[in-house]
């Protein structure tokens, strides 16, 4: 062997999906797209690259580390999409602007972001998601929180909690608080990656009275049903975060309705790693996953900087994160058998290719077999592939 043979890579971040995940990926996804169109959304593909200026409105500055880029033949900045909520606003408020609203959309698309690759993470990876663009109000929300418990259910999972929050909650403390933005940052960054250790430590040396910092230091241990709402109510003296207690209340009863409320409950130190949000958010969880299956909430100002002043909310659910949840919980997709082999002996290919022609045209999956075999063999192969039938054509 020589010495510079040449060994192929994929990048780091990037991973094969063969056969059967990817005959999984495609049976989720499809089931996904069923149910979003059953209730009323319409799929949008957008191009996998844009400029720069476009993709990183409203993500915030920190995104720009984590967005792959690269240069057009104009030496323009692109970059690979790192979600579809930027670039649906985008299509919203520029080809779609003049149509009906509520807009409601849906996308299946590959997204990309530098992160710290792990199982369930790669920097590029699959979402199916919902955008509701033009409502305002607890109704818009309610419908997408119920849409991603339902999506969750439609992949197959049954043991998940879909927990809420409210980015004004945060916000009227912080401003309570009389912090310095730069320290308000540094708050959320150890409230994004729930560093209880690095919060206490920046609240130690912020300067705040010995009760703000319990009332900051608390933030992260308020989930649970709707006691807790009242619970923290009774802790904040802004009406920026009661308006935000009130906001989730108010989704809460409309999700009654929907019948999902058992698998929903609240978290009010959930702060997602996009700036665009300014009301509710979600994120959902499930059992052995130290990450969201699904992340989401309402962003009403991002239309605003495409030209267009509506509110917007929607979530997405990481597809790989499903299977992965699946694959863990002992939860399988059930992938089609193969039906149908056709085997021959010598000579007798052509109406071998008939045969299997005829199957096909009757829907059944077959495979046709590309050289002669004895049919011993040919049922050997058969039986050890998993076919239905096998049709020998002697
Ligand atoms: N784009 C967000 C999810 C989302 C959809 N709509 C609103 N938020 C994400 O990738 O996490």
């Amino acid at each position: 062997m020589s010495k510079n043979q040449f060994v192929p890579q994929i990048p780091y971040g990037t991973r094969d999906l063969l056969l059967r995940e990817a005959k999984q990926k495609r049976i989720v996804e499809g089931s996904l797209a069923e149910l979003f169109s059953r209730w009323g959304y319409d799929e949008v593909v957008t191009p996998t690259f844009e400029y720069i200026e476009t993709l990183t409105v409203g993500t915030g500055s920190d995104m720009h580390q984590h967005v792959f880029k690269f240069f057009d033949n104009n030496n323009r900045i692109l970059v690979l999409k790192p979600d579809m909520t930027t670039p649906i606003a985008r299509v919203a408020a520029t080809r779609l602007k003049d149509g009906p609203l509520p807009l409601r959309l849906f996308y299946l698309t590959n997204v990309f972001r530098h992160e710290q690759a792990q199982a369930g993470r790669q920097c590029e990876f699959y979402q199916a998601g919902v955008e509701l663009l033009g409502a305002p109000g607890p109704a818009a929300d309610a419908e997408v929180v119920a849409l991603a418990v339902e999506t969750m259910l439609e992949s197959g999972l049954a043991n998940f909690q879909v927990s809420l929050g409210q980015v004004d909650f945060i916000n009227g403390l912080m401003a309570e608080s009389g912090l310095t933005p730069q320290c308000q940052q540094q708050i959320k960054c150890a409230m994004v990656s729930r560093d209880l250790v690095g919060l206490g430590e920046i609240l130690a040396t912020s300067g705040l009275t010995r009760g703000a910092q319990a009332l900051l230091q608390q933030i992260p241990l308020l989930h649970g049903q709707e006691e807790m709402l009242n619970k923290a109510c009774r802790l904040v003296n802004n009406d920026l975060s009661r308006r935000a207690l009130d906001n989730l209340a108010d989704i809460r009863r409309l999700l009654a309705g929907y019948g999902v409320d058992r698998y929903v409950n609240f978290d009010l130190g959930i702060i997602r790693d996009f700036d665009y949000y300014t009301g509710m958010v979600l994120e959902g969880y499930t059992p052995g996953l130290g990450f969201p299956l699904c992340g989401g909430g309402r962003y009403d100002k991002m239309l605003a900087s495409f030209g267009v002043d509506n509110p917007a909310t929607g979530f997405a659910l990481g597809i790989e994160r499903v299977l992965l949840a699946m694959e863990r919980q002992g939860i399988s997709v059930s992938v089609p058998a193969p039906e149908v082999y056709i085997a021959w002996a010598e000579g007798r290919l052509s109406p071998a290719i008939e045969a299997a022609q005829q199957c096909r045209k009757d829907g059944r999956r077959t495979k046709l077999a590309l050289a002669p075999a004895a049919r011993d063999k040919a049922e050997l192969l058969a039986s050890a592939s998993g076919y239905e039938e096998l049709i020998y054509i002697e």
